[in-house]
């Protein structure tokens, strides 16, 4: 963020927008409060008319006409004023926290995988639905009545002590005093928040696990080990729950309790001075009107008070995500030719420990179909990841049409792949609109026409809405070998030139398989093509077949080379062949 911007600005990390229409709120508020003294006002005037009598004078029913017209005047300046203030602070929160969930969201697309193998998904749901809650909250909440109450409240005193330093210092005194209690507990309150974000991080991880495993749950009958790992978590989220509620409400009733005693002293002071003829009945009573106006914002404020070094964490745990520098490149460098080479390639998946790919040199030929096999391990999947640029590599380069793609985008270069996984993830939406996100430019007709080459008019006209019918989450209503056609219709719509296939037909049945080699034929006509295959017999026909073995390459050729060598492929493949006559 930019080291210009004012403090506060930085410290809740507002846009520019965001941080003037904290001003406006603040304004808002400032104004509102000041409106709530004009009821109370009228009301003493009310009262010192109706004292009159035992003064000797008589109440004036004229008076009395104009203080009524007052107050429902006041009344209605008041309600305007809440309303605007209202306006004012609910819209600068809820703007800003879609401003930071969107950056957020855009901010973690275009990190490098290497975070999401530190962080996981409660972690990061938690950066973006609870920390921005909590900012939302302290923006809407606490900032600009805070704020506006110490306008307020010094605005009051400055006015009183120009008539009696005395009253103005007696309402002033308990309020640094109540507001100082709390911030004392800073360090606690900190320490205790931060105990209880871990568990609630702990106890959300849990909750995940739970419901996603629930499968693996009910048939390992794993319902007691499971659930009580849940049920610890959620104990010791509950238990720093009541001792965080506990150390705070120490605090704040303290603080309270000081801030009211305010009334008192204003009260002795006051009377006080009365007595001893220093100050008259009505600047007194005054006082008192506004003392007591004047401290119940303040009150529920104190209450609200810890929630700011609450904030503090969050903004902590934000900033820390937004700080991960982001994948960059060229946005706009074309790439014209699609051969793809690795030379020399060497990365780990972590800074210690082994590399996971040694020294390797491929090259995958424009407009053919390479064929990377090896063993479970070997490599095969970081490859494609590391063509893709899910990863960036340690040493030595990857090259499309001789481009390093360090040097371009993810988004640019992702423009020139489609990807064919094993792990289809779907989208709770309609079938139409999940082959849609190939190509979110397409017609209608082309969305079709890929789906029909995908064959997913089988599956999708059996359906109740046919394309329309929503899809669970993560499109949980389909089987293995229809969402696997959705993916290959996606590709078939985004038409990229490079084709990435990991695993696509690994786990489908003889007829989905049957299906799918169809759709993938089509596919892949014409591209440059990658293919991940464990199947050996699916890649016979391959242009080029390398065999990798614990991240090395150590053959490649043609199915019909490789045959001819006493290697790994050969073995491999032998066994695979042993292994079609078995049966269960
Ligand atoms: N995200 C990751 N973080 C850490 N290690 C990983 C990660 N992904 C893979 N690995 C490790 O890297 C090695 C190679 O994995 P990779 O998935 O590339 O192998 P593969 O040949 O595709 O295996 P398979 O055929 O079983 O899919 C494995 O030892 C694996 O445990």
């Amino acid at each position: 963020m930019d080291e210009r911007k004012p403090k506060m600005q930085k410290t809740l990390m507002l846009t520019d927008k965001g941080y003037k229409d904290l001003k406006k709120a603040v304004a808002a508020c400032t104004v509102t409060n000041f409106s709530m003294f004009i009821p109370s006002m009228i009301m003493l005037l009310v009262i010192m008319e109706l004292m009159k009598p035992f003064t000797g004078g008589n109440v004036s029913w004229i008076n009395m006409w104009l203080y009524f017209a007052g107050g429902i005047a006041g009344a209605v300046l008041v309600f305007l004023c809440s309303k605007n203030d209202y306006k004012k602070t609910y819209v600068v929160s809820y703007m800003e926290s879609e401003n930071a969930r969107t950056s957020l969201a855009e901010h973690i697309r275009k990190l490098p995988m290497s975070v999401f193998n530190s962080k996981n998904l409660s972690e990061l749901t938690t950066n973006m639905m609870g920390d921005v809650a909590t900012t939302e909250h302290v923006l809407s909440h606490i900032y600009p009545q805070m704020i506006s109450n110490m306008i307020t409240i010094t605005v009051v005193c400055v006015m009183f002590a120009f008539y009696d330093w005395r009253m103005a210092l007696a309402i002033f005194i308990s309020v640094p005093v109540a507001f100082l209690i709390i911030f004392a507990s800073k360090r606690i309150q900190e320490k205790l928040g931060r105990k209880h974000d871990k568990a609630k991080l702990e106890a959300s991880q849990q909750v995940q696990e739970y419901i996603e495993g629930i499968k693996v749950i009910k048939a390992c009958n794993l319902d007691g080990e499971q659930f009580e790992a849940l049920e610890n978590a959620l104990r010791t989220m509950k238990k720093l729950a009541i001792k965080m509620e506990f150390g705070s409400g120490v605090f704040v009733t303290g603080a309270q309790m000081i801030l009211q005693s305010g009334i008192g002293i204003t009260v002795f002071t006051g009377t006080s001075l009365l007595m001893s003829g220093k100050i008259e009945l009505v600047p007194m009573l005054l006082c008192l009107t506004i003392v007591t106006r004047i401290y119940g914002p303040i009150l529920t404020e104190l209450t609200l008070l810890p929630e700011l070094f609450y904030h503090k964490i969050a903004i902590k745990r934000m900033r820390t995500l937004m700080s991960i520098k982001p994948m960059e490149g060229d946005e706009q460098k074309p790439v014209k030719e699609y051969d793809i080479t690795l030379n020399n390639v060497s990365f780990r998946y972590n800074d210690q420990g082994e590399d996971t790919i040694k020294s390797v040199d491929i090259t995958v030929p424009a407009g053919g179909v390479t064929a990377l096999v090896g063993p479970s391990g070997s490599g095969k999947s970081t490859v494609s990841r590391l063509i893709a640029r899910f990863w960036d590599v340690d040493e030595g380069s990857v090259k499309i049409g001789g481009i390093d793609v360090k040097e371009l985008d993810p988004e640019h270069l992702m423009e020139y792949m489609s990807f064919v996984f094993q792990d289809v993830v779907l989208f709770n939406d309609t079938v139409y609109n999940n082959i849609k996100i190939g190509n979110m430019d397409a017609s209608e007709e082309q969305v079709l026409e890929a789906a029909r080459a995908a064959r997913c008019d089988e599956f999708a006209n059996k359906m109740p809405n046919g394309y329309n019918t929503m899809l669970g989450e993560n499109g949980s209503t389909l089987s293995g070998g229809e969402r696997q056609r959705i993916s290959i219709a996606r590709a078939l719509l985004k038409d990229a030139p490079i084709v990435l296939l990991d695993e696509a037909t690994a786990s489908l049945d003889p007829e989905s398989e049957a299906y799918i080699q169809e759709a993938i034929s089509r596919l892949i006509m014409n591209k440059t093509v990658l293919v991940i295959a464990h199947r050996l017999r699916t890649i016979e026909t391959a242009d080029k077949i390398i065999v990798l073995d614990e991240g090395k390459v150590v053959e490649q050729g043609t199915h019909k080379d490789l045959m001819k060598k006493e290697g790994l492929y050969r073995r491999l493949y032998s066994i695979q062949q042993e292994s079609l006559g078995w049966s269960v």
